[in-house]
């Protein structure tokens, strides 16, 4: 389903507090920043392979990813939107 960028970080937040069954969010919270960065890394190069090579569908599809890969990041440091949006 469609959400905004603020949505699905009010969403990773609530997770984060509530810890619920199953959610992939919580596992990668719990693997840690180690695991999350090599995440952030990994979807950043395949932005720019789709973006190179790929469809503009392919390449937004591979942004939205990196997004939730960076905001479980924030979430993992315990930044919140103000944080980041401070230095934009
Ligand atoms: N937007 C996302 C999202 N984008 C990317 N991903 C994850 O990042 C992975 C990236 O895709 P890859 O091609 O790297 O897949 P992969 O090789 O299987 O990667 P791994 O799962 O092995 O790390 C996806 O398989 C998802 O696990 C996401 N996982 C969750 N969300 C949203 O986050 C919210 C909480 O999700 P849960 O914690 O799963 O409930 C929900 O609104 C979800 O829609």
């Amino acid at each position: 389903m469609a959400k905004s960028f603020e949505e699905l970080f009010a969403e990773l937040q609530r997770i984060k507090q509530d810890r619920p069954e199953g959610s992939g969010t919580v596992a990668r919270l719990d693997a840690g920043v180690h695991a999350i960065g090599k995440k952030v890394v990994e979807e950043a190069a395949e932005v720019w392979m789709a973006a190179e090579y790929e469809s503009r569908e392919e390449a937004a599809e591979e942004i939205s990813q990196l997004l939730y890969h960076l905001q479980t990041m924030m979430i993992a440091l315990d930044l919140d939107l103000e944080d980041v949006y401070a230095h934009l």
